[in-house]
């Protein structure tokens, strides 16, 4: 287990936002987290992204593990270039490689040459430094920039571009390729498909489905849910619950739970409407009054099934019509 939340629960003023909620996140889990809008999502991302207090409830995670969050148009300010923010990620590495130059060109110094103890003690310096560098990856350091930053569509950018110049839309993008370099153990992303291009957004996917941490994301796309998680964690009045499979998996056991929840309050419905009937025509009574109590008794004790809260269902989104192929644009949401 990675990391675990406890009866998390958040206000903003007298207003409850989140309660009771608690759930575990697995290594390499791919988790999507929806729910209606104004629901909790984004606050419960802030809060395990250590952005936010809970008011209530714990969050356990092992020692290791580190949290990379991307939230919904990060605004990323940065006075830095494309290719230095990049490298940023970097700099335990770019100071070695900076290193290792430093000692080859004392390597080939003639006066280190002469005095043959220092002269070995170097080259001894010199094969350590390498190896650790190529055992993090230094040698694919480079790749992996361009790989990145060719994916998430700043391919024809010069390195060179400084981030101020950037659209908010550009920024949130290029904040999400340094989350994706610096590899976290938990990803937590806010709606990291606004922005996307369709040729950007497949290869996000397909870069998510390779990913070797786990990932908690908010998403409005259902393709991109379907394409990414095995599991769906709803947050719903104010609590959360977990659903194995992706989202379209999600929809079909909401619409029988939301099913079997109505079949049972009509029928406590129908129960209470006969209860109320009979008590209408027999509590004036005087042979029946007695009956008729009894019956408002039982009726006052009657433990209420509440009318289910409403069904998943497709609507038109304009924030998500990317135009896919054969889509129907959507959001989750539960009408009352
Ligand atoms: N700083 C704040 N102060 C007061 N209320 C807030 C604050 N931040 C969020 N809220 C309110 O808390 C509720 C939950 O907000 P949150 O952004 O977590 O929901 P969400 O499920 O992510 O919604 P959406 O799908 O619209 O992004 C909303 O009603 C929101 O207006």
């Amino acid at each position: 287990m990675l990391l675990q939340l406890t009866d998390i629960s958040k206000s903003y003023g007298a207003t409850p936002i989140i309660e009771g909620i608690s759930f575990q996140i697995q290594e390499r889990e791919r988790i999507g987290l929806v729910g209606v809008n104004g629901a909790g999502k984004s606050t419960l991302l802030k809060i395990l992204a250590g952005e936010l207090s809970p008011d209530g409830g714990a969050i356990y995670k092992t020692k290791e593990c580190t949290i990379g969050y991307l939230p919904q148009n990060s605004g990323f300010h940065s006075d830095r270039t494309i290719d230095a923010e990049m490298r940023a990620v970097f700099s335990h590495l770019t100071e070695a490689e900076a290193e290792l130059r430093e000692l080859e060109r004392l390597i080939a110094d003639p006066k280190l040459q002469a005095d043959d103890k220092r002269y070995q003690e170097t080259l001894e310096r010199y094969a350590r430094k390498s190896d650790w560098f190529r055992d993090q990856g230094g040698f694919e350091m480079e790749t992996r920039i361009r790989s990145v930053l060719h994916g998430m569509g700043f391919g024809q950018f010069p390195p060179d571009t400084p981030v101020a110049t950037l659209s908010g839309g550009q920024k949130t993008r290029l904040a999400l390729a340094r989350l994706l370099l610096q590899a976290p153990d938990l990803l937590l992303l806010d709606e990291p498909t606004n922005h996307l291009d369709i040729e950007t957004l497949t290869w996000l996917e397909d870069y998510l489905r390779g990913y070797p941490g786990a990932i908690l994301v908010v998403s409005h796309d259902r393709y991109f849910l379907d394409a990414l998680v095995q599991t769906i964690v709803e947050i719903e009045r104010h609590g959360a619950k977990r659903y194995a499979g992706n989202y379209t998996r999600f929809v079909k056991l909401k619409a029988a739970e939301y099913e079997s929840a109505m079949k049972q309050y009509e029928k406590q419905q129908t129960e209470i409407a006969r209860m109320e009937d009979f008590i209408r025509r027999n509590i004036a009574r005087a042979s029946t009054t007695k009956r008729a109590q009894s019956r408002r008794k039982a009726l006052e004790r009657m433990e209420r099934v509440d009318k289910p809260a409403g069904e998943v269902k497709k609507r038109t989104s304009h924030s998500t019509s990317i135009g896919r192929p054969g889509s129907t644009c959507w959001r989750c949401a539960i009408w009352p």
